[in-house]
Protein backbone atom coordinates (compact mmCIF):
# COMPACT_ATOMS: atom_id res chain seq x y z
CA UNK A 1 0.00 0.00 0.00
CA UNK A 2 1.14 3.71 -0.69
CA UNK A 3 1.89 5.39 2.10
CA UNK A 4 1.46 9.82 2.25
CA UNK A 5 2.57 11.59 5.29
CA UNK A 6 0.48 14.23 6.66
CA UNK A 7 2.45 17.38 7.17
CA UNK A 8 2.13 20.86 8.82
CA UNK A 9 1.57 21.81 4.58
CA UNK A 10 -1.74 19.48 4.76
CA UNK A 11 -2.86 21.68 8.19
CA UNK A 12 -1.55 24.81 5.93
CA UNK A 13 -3.80 24.56 3.15
CA UNK A 14 -6.81 23.73 5.37
CA UNK A 15 -6.50 26.60 7.85
CA UNK A 16 -6.96 29.43 6.29
CA UNK A 17 -7.83 33.05 7.26
CA UNK A 18 -12.03 33.45 7.61
CA UNK A 19 -14.12 35.92 5.58
CA UNK A 20 -15.25 38.71 7.54
CA UNK A 21 -18.70 38.31 6.35
CA UNK A 22 -19.47 35.59 8.59
CA UNK A 23 -21.16 34.39 11.97
CA UNK A 24 -21.52 31.49 14.68
CA UNK A 25 -23.84 29.70 12.35
CA UNK A 26 -20.70 29.58 9.52
CA UNK A 27 -18.61 27.65 11.12
CA UNK A 28 -21.14 25.03 12.17
CA UNK A 29 -22.44 23.22 15.31
CA UNK A 30 -20.91 20.55 16.97
CA UNK A 31 -23.04 18.12 19.39
CA UNK A 32 -21.21 15.68 21.53
CA UNK A 33 -22.47 12.78 23.56
CA UNK A 34 -20.43 11.76 26.07
CA UNK A 35 -19.14 11.89 29.71
CA UNK A 36 -21.05 9.90 32.17
CA UNK A 37 -20.81 10.11 35.88
CA UNK A 38 -17.32 8.92 36.27
CA UNK A 39 -16.13 10.25 32.68
CA UNK A 40 -17.11 13.76 32.50
CA UNK A 41 -13.92 15.35 32.06
CA UNK A 42 -13.84 13.19 28.70
CA UNK A 43 -17.01 14.99 27.20
CA UNK A 44 -15.53 18.29 28.57
CA UNK A 45 -12.15 17.96 26.87
CA UNK A 46 -13.94 16.88 23.48
CA UNK A 47 -16.17 19.96 23.83
CA UNK A 48 -13.68 22.39 25.37
CA UNK A 49 -11.37 21.21 21.93
CA UNK A 50 -14.49 21.85 19.41
CA UNK A 51 -14.74 25.44 20.56
CA UNK A 52 -11.17 26.06 20.97
CA UNK A 53 -10.47 25.01 17.30
CA UNK A 54 -13.03 27.21 16.03
CA UNK A 55 -16.76 25.31 16.21
CA UNK A 56 -19.18 28.21 16.26
CA UNK A 57 -21.84 26.50 18.58
CA UNK A 58 -21.06 23.34 20.77
CA UNK A 59 -23.38 21.50 22.56
CA UNK A 60 -22.17 18.76 25.11
CA UNK A 61 -24.83 16.07 25.76
CA UNK A 62 -23.81 14.31 29.18
CA UNK A 63 -24.85 13.53 32.90
CA UNK A 64 -26.47 16.89 34.58
CA UNK A 65 -23.96 16.28 37.43
CA UNK A 66 -21.17 17.40 34.44
CA UNK A 67 -22.89 20.79 34.10
CA UNK A 68 -21.55 22.99 36.96
CA UNK A 69 -18.07 21.43 35.63
CA UNK A 70 -18.21 22.23 32.19
CA UNK A 71 -20.17 25.69 32.49
CA UNK A 72 -17.04 26.77 35.13
CA UNK A 73 -14.29 25.51 32.70
CA UNK A 74 -15.63 26.12 29.18
CA UNK A 75 -18.99 28.54 29.33
CA UNK A 76 -19.01 28.64 25.66
CA UNK A 77 -20.63 25.44 25.62
CA UNK A 78 -24.28 24.25 25.86
CA UNK A 79 -25.25 21.67 27.93
CA UNK A 80 -28.30 18.89 27.94
CA UNK A 81 -28.74 16.00 29.54
CA UNK A 82 -28.11 12.85 27.13
CA UNK A 83 -30.55 11.02 28.84
CA UNK A 84 -33.74 13.30 28.14
CA UNK A 85 -34.40 11.76 24.73
CA UNK A 86 -37.11 14.77 23.92
CA UNK A 87 -34.14 17.68 24.44
CA UNK A 88 -31.22 15.26 21.98
CA UNK A 89 -33.59 14.78 19.01
CA UNK A 90 -33.24 18.18 17.82
CA UNK A 91 -29.81 18.68 18.89
CA UNK A 92 -29.23 16.30 17.11
CA UNK A 93 -31.15 17.12 13.83
CA UNK A 94 -29.41 20.34 14.07
CA UNK A 95 -25.73 19.38 14.38
CA UNK A 96 -23.14 19.84 11.85
CA UNK A 97 -20.96 17.02 13.25
CA UNK A 98 -21.59 14.66 16.55
CA UNK A 99 -18.77 13.34 18.24
CA UNK A 100 -20.02 10.28 20.36
CA UNK A 101 -18.19 8.20 23.10
CA UNK A 102 -15.80 10.17 24.81
CA UNK A 103 -16.48 9.02 28.45
CA UNK A 104 -19.90 7.76 27.56
CA UNK A 105 -19.12 4.73 29.40
CA UNK A 106 -20.44 1.15 28.15
CA UNK A 107 -23.50 1.00 30.96
CA UNK A 108 -27.33 0.46 29.50
CA UNK A 109 -28.08 4.22 29.68
CA UNK A 110 -25.10 4.84 27.13
CA UNK A 111 -25.88 2.12 24.80
CA UNK A 112 -29.77 3.32 24.54
CA UNK A 113 -27.96 7.21 24.07
CA UNK A 114 -25.53 5.46 21.00
CA UNK A 115 -28.57 4.17 19.35
CA UNK A 116 -30.47 6.82 19.67
CA UNK A 117 -27.68 8.98 18.70
CA UNK A 118 -26.71 6.74 15.82
CA UNK A 119 -30.35 6.20 14.18
CA UNK A 120 -30.86 9.80 13.85
CA UNK A 121 -28.15 11.05 12.23
CA UNK A 122 -28.47 11.87 8.47
CA UNK A 123 -26.34 11.23 5.58
CA UNK A 124 -26.00 15.04 5.16
CA UNK A 125 -23.88 14.98 8.55
CA UNK A 126 -20.68 13.62 9.68
CA UNK A 127 -20.57 11.57 13.05
CA UNK A 128 -16.70 10.86 15.14
CA UNK A 129 -17.56 7.81 17.12
CA UNK A 130 -15.03 7.08 19.46
CA UNK A 131 -13.83 5.52 23.11
CA UNK A 132 -16.92 3.72 24.60
CA UNK A 133 -18.59 4.18 21.22
CA UNK A 134 -16.49 1.84 19.32
CA UNK A 135 -16.31 -0.72 22.22
CA UNK A 136 -19.96 -0.51 22.61
CA UNK A 137 -20.20 -0.93 18.64
CA UNK A 138 -17.85 -3.56 18.75
CA UNK A 139 -19.89 -6.02 20.49
CA UNK A 140 -22.96 -5.75 18.28
CA UNK A 141 -22.86 -8.95 15.77
CA UNK A 142 -22.92 -6.43 13.00
CA UNK A 143 -22.74 -3.11 13.69
CA UNK A 144 -25.65 -0.59 12.98
CA UNK A 145 -23.76 1.97 11.03
CA UNK A 146 -25.40 5.43 10.87
CA UNK A 147 -26.39 6.75 7.42
CA UNK A 148 -24.25 10.12 7.90
CA UNK A 149 -20.36 9.90 7.20
CA UNK A 150 -18.11 8.42 9.41
CA UNK A 151 -14.73 8.91 11.57
CA UNK A 152 -13.82 6.17 13.63
CA UNK A 153 -11.13 7.39 15.72
CA UNK A 154 -9.73 3.86 17.67
CA UNK A 155 -6.57 3.53 19.92
CA UNK A 156 -5.06 -0.32 18.96
CA UNK A 157 -7.05 -1.77 21.65
CA UNK A 158 -10.34 -0.34 20.73
CA UNK A 159 -9.30 -1.32 16.86
CA UNK A 160 -8.90 -5.13 18.47
CA UNK A 161 -12.61 -4.74 19.77
CA UNK A 162 -13.73 -3.69 15.99
CA UNK A 163 -11.48 -5.83 13.98
CA UNK A 164 -10.32 -8.67 15.52
CA UNK A 165 -7.08 -7.48 14.89
CA UNK A 166 -4.44 -8.50 17.55
CA UNK A 167 -2.60 -5.27 17.79
CA UNK A 168 1.28 -6.80 16.09
CA UNK A 169 -1.14 -7.92 13.10
CA UNK A 170 -2.45 -4.45 12.69
CA UNK A 171 -0.44 -3.70 9.76
CA UNK A 172 -1.40 -0.77 7.14
CA UNK A 173 -2.57 -3.45 4.75
CA UNK A 174 -4.64 -5.55 7.47
CA UNK A 175 -5.96 -1.95 8.64
CA UNK A 176 -7.30 -1.47 4.92
CA UNK A 177 -9.06 -4.81 4.65
CA UNK A 178 -10.92 -4.05 7.46
CA UNK A 179 -11.58 -0.39 7.22
CA UNK A 180 -12.88 -1.86 3.37
CA UNK A 181 -15.68 -3.38 5.11
CA UNK A 182 -16.98 -0.52 6.32
CA UNK A 183 -20.09 2.50 4.46
CA UNK A 184 -17.84 3.76 1.64
CA UNK A 185 -16.23 6.65 2.63
CA UNK A 186 -15.92 5.86 6.11
CA UNK A 187 -11.93 7.46 7.80
CA UNK A 188 -10.39 5.62 10.54
CA UNK A 189 -7.88 7.31 12.21
CA UNK A 190 -5.83 4.52 14.21
CA UNK A 191 -4.27 6.30 16.79
CA UNK A 192 -0.81 4.99 18.28
CA UNK A 193 2.55 6.50 18.35
CA UNK A 194 2.20 7.23 15.05
CA UNK A 195 -1.28 7.73 13.88
CA UNK A 196 -2.25 6.44 10.26
CA UNK A 197 -5.51 7.54 8.29
CA UNK A 198 -7.45 5.16 6.32
CA UNK A 199 -10.60 5.38 4.07
CA UNK A 200 -12.85 2.72 2.85
CA UNK A 201 -12.09 2.00 -0.27
CA UNK A 202 -8.96 4.21 -0.92
CA UNK A 203 -5.89 2.57 -2.29
CA UNK A 204 -3.65 4.55 0.13
CA UNK A 205 -3.25 5.48 3.55
CA UNK A 206 -1.72 8.53 5.47
CA UNK A 207 1.02 9.01 8.34
CA UNK A 208 0.95 11.83 10.79
CA UNK A 209 4.38 13.19 11.23
CA UNK A 210 3.65 14.81 14.84
CA UNK A 211 2.80 13.39 18.17
CA UNK A 212 4.89 12.99 20.97
CA UNK A 213 5.56 10.68 24.29
CA UNK A 214 4.42 13.79 26.54
CA UNK A 215 0.94 13.40 24.93
CA UNK A 216 0.17 9.74 26.83
CA UNK A 217 -2.36 10.78 29.41
CA UNK A 218 -5.70 9.89 29.26
CA UNK A 219 -8.10 12.72 27.67
CA UNK A 220 -5.52 13.53 24.90
CA UNK A 221 -8.16 10.94 22.14
CA UNK A 222 -10.88 12.46 24.04
CA UNK A 223 -9.70 16.49 22.91
CA UNK A 224 -8.51 14.73 19.34
CA UNK A 225 -12.49 14.19 18.83
CA UNK A 226 -13.41 17.95 19.38
CA UNK A 227 -10.62 18.92 17.05
CA UNK A 228 -11.78 16.76 14.33
CA UNK A 229 -15.13 17.88 14.35
CA UNK A 230 -14.78 21.44 14.56
CA UNK A 231 -12.78 21.42 11.44
CA UNK A 232 -14.99 19.26 9.68
CA UNK A 233 -18.10 21.59 10.70
CA UNK A 234 -15.55 24.16 8.99
CA UNK A 235 -13.86 23.24 6.30
CA UNK A 236 -16.07 20.49 5.38
CA UNK A 237 -16.00 17.09 5.06
CA UNK A 238 -12.61 15.80 3.06
CA UNK A 239 -10.03 13.01 4.31
CA UNK A 240 -7.36 16.13 4.19
CA UNK A 241 -9.84 18.26 6.61
CA UNK A 242 -9.27 15.21 8.98
CA UNK A 243 -5.82 14.75 8.66
CA UNK A 244 -4.97 18.23 9.30
CA UNK A 245 -7.04 17.83 12.62
CA UNK A 246 -5.07 14.99 13.31
CA UNK A 247 -2.10 16.95 12.70
CA UNK A 248 -2.78 20.25 14.28
CA UNK A 249 -3.86 18.37 17.57
CA UNK A 250 0.17 16.60 17.64
CA UNK A 251 1.85 19.59 16.63
CA UNK A 252 0.24 21.72 19.58
CA UNK A 253 1.64 19.28 22.02
CA UNK A 254 4.67 18.80 19.96
CA UNK A 255 5.48 23.04 20.21
CA UNK A 256 4.71 22.53 23.99
CA UNK A 257 6.87 19.45 24.40
CA UNK A 258 9.85 21.74 23.56
CA UNK A 259 9.45 22.61 27.44
CA UNK A 260 7.27 20.54 29.18
CA UNK A 261 7.65 16.61 29.73
CA UNK A 262 4.05 16.36 29.39
CA UNK A 263 1.65 17.85 26.98
CA UNK A 264 -1.57 17.23 28.78
CA UNK A 265 -4.82 17.61 26.69
CA UNK A 266 -6.22 20.91 28.03
CA UNK A 267 -2.90 22.61 28.01
CA UNK A 268 -3.25 21.69 24.15
CA UNK A 269 -7.03 22.70 24.06
CA UNK A 270 -5.75 26.28 25.50
CA UNK A 271 -2.96 26.47 22.75
CA UNK A 272 -5.28 25.65 19.82
CA UNK A 273 -6.38 29.50 18.71
CA UNK A 274 -2.87 30.53 18.75
CA UNK A 275 -1.61 27.56 17.05
CA UNK A 276 -4.01 27.56 13.94
CA UNK A 277 -3.62 31.44 13.54
CA UNK A 278 0.15 30.53 12.90
CA UNK A 279 -0.91 27.85 10.47
CA UNK A 280 -3.20 30.65 8.79
CA UNK A 281 -1.41 33.65 8.79
CA UNK A 282 2.25 33.03 9.34
CA UNK A 283 4.62 31.29 6.71
N1 LIG B 1 -10.82 12.17 32.19
C1 LIG B 1 -11.68 11.32 31.66
O1 LIG B 1 -12.88 11.41 31.86
C2 LIG B 1 -11.17 10.22 30.80
C3 LIG B 1 -12.08 9.35 30.22
N2 LIG B 1 -11.70 8.41 29.34
C4 LIG B 1 -12.77 7.59 28.72
O2 LIG B 1 -12.76 6.34 29.33
C5 LIG B 1 -13.37 5.39 28.48
C6 LIG B 1 -12.50 4.16 28.40
O3 LIG B 1 -11.36 4.42 27.59
P1 LIG B 1 -9.92 3.79 27.86
O4 LIG B 1 -9.14 4.00 26.61
O5 LIG B 1 -9.34 4.28 29.14
O6 LIG B 1 -10.21 2.28 28.14
P2 LIG B 1 -10.26 1.04 27.20
O7 LIG B 1 -10.80 -0.05 28.02
O8 LIG B 1 -10.97 1.31 25.93
O9 LIG B 1 -8.72 0.82 26.85
C7 LIG B 1 -8.13 -0.42 27.11
C8 LIG B 1 -6.63 -0.37 27.18
O10 LIG B 1 -6.06 0.04 25.95
C9 LIG B 1 -4.77 0.46 26.22
N3 LIG B 1 -4.18 1.21 25.08
C10 LIG B 1 -4.61 2.38 24.58
N4 LIG B 1 -3.82 2.78 23.57
C11 LIG B 1 -2.87 1.82 23.44
C12 LIG B 1 -1.75 1.68 22.57
N5 LIG B 1 -1.46 2.60 21.64
N6 LIG B 1 -0.98 0.58 22.72
C13 LIG B 1 -1.28 -0.34 23.64
N7 LIG B 1 -2.32 -0.26 24.49
C14 LIG B 1 -3.11 0.82 24.39
C15 LIG B 1 -4.97 1.31 27.46
O11 LIG B 1 -3.78 1.42 28.19
C16 LIG B 1 -6.01 0.52 28.23
O12 LIG B 1 -5.40 -0.31 29.17
C17 LIG B 1 -13.56 6.07 27.11
O13 LIG B 1 -14.90 6.47 26.98
C18 LIG B 1 -12.66 7.28 27.23
O14 LIG B 1 -13.15 8.32 26.41
C19 LIG B 1 -10.31 8.22 28.97
O15 LIG B 1 -10.14 8.97 27.80
C20 LIG B 1 -9.36 8.70 30.06
C21 LIG B 1 -9.71 10.09 30.56
N1 LIG C 1 3.73 8.17 22.67
C1 LIG C 1 2.89 8.88 21.91
N2 LIG C 1 3.32 9.50 20.80
C2 LIG C 1 2.47 10.20 20.01
N3 LIG C 1 1.14 10.32 20.26
C3 LIG C 1 0.65 9.71 21.35
C4 LIG C 1 1.47 8.97 22.23
N4 LIG C 1 0.70 8.49 23.23
C5 LIG C 1 -0.57 8.91 22.98
N5 LIG C 1 -0.61 9.65 21.86
C6 LIG C 1 -1.81 10.24 21.23
O1 LIG C 1 -2.75 10.55 22.26
C7 LIG C 1 -4.04 10.13 21.88
C8 LIG C 1 -4.53 9.02 22.81
O2 LIG C 1 -5.86 8.66 22.49
P1 LIG C 1 -6.69 7.70 23.47
O3 LIG C 1 -5.89 6.49 23.79
O4 LIG C 1 -8.02 7.52 22.86
O5 LIG C 1 -6.78 8.61 24.78
P2 LIG C 1 -8.00 8.95 25.75
O6 LIG C 1 -9.13 8.00 25.45
O7 LIG C 1 -7.44 8.77 27.12
O8 LIG C 1 -8.40 10.36 25.50
C9 LIG C 1 -3.95 9.70 20.42
O9 LIG C 1 -4.20 10.79 19.57
C10 LIG C 1 -2.49 9.25 20.32
O10 LIG C 1 -2.02 9.32 19.00
MG1 LIG D 1 -9.87 7.31 23.79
Amino acid sequence: MEKRLITETTARRIVRPRARNTYKGSFGHVLVVGGNDQFGGAGIMSAGAAVHAGAGLVTLATKPVNFTALHTRYPEVMATDYTDQDSLAPLIQSATVVVIGPGLGTDAESQTALTFTLSHLTAAQTVVIDGSAITLLSAEKTPAWPAARIVLTPHVVEFQRLSRLAPADQTPTAIQRYVDTLPTGTLLVHKSDRTTLYQAGAADYAQNTSGNPGMATGGSGDTLTGIIAAFVAQFGWRPDVVAAAVYTHSAVADALARTRYVTLPTMVIDQLPAFMDQLAHHD
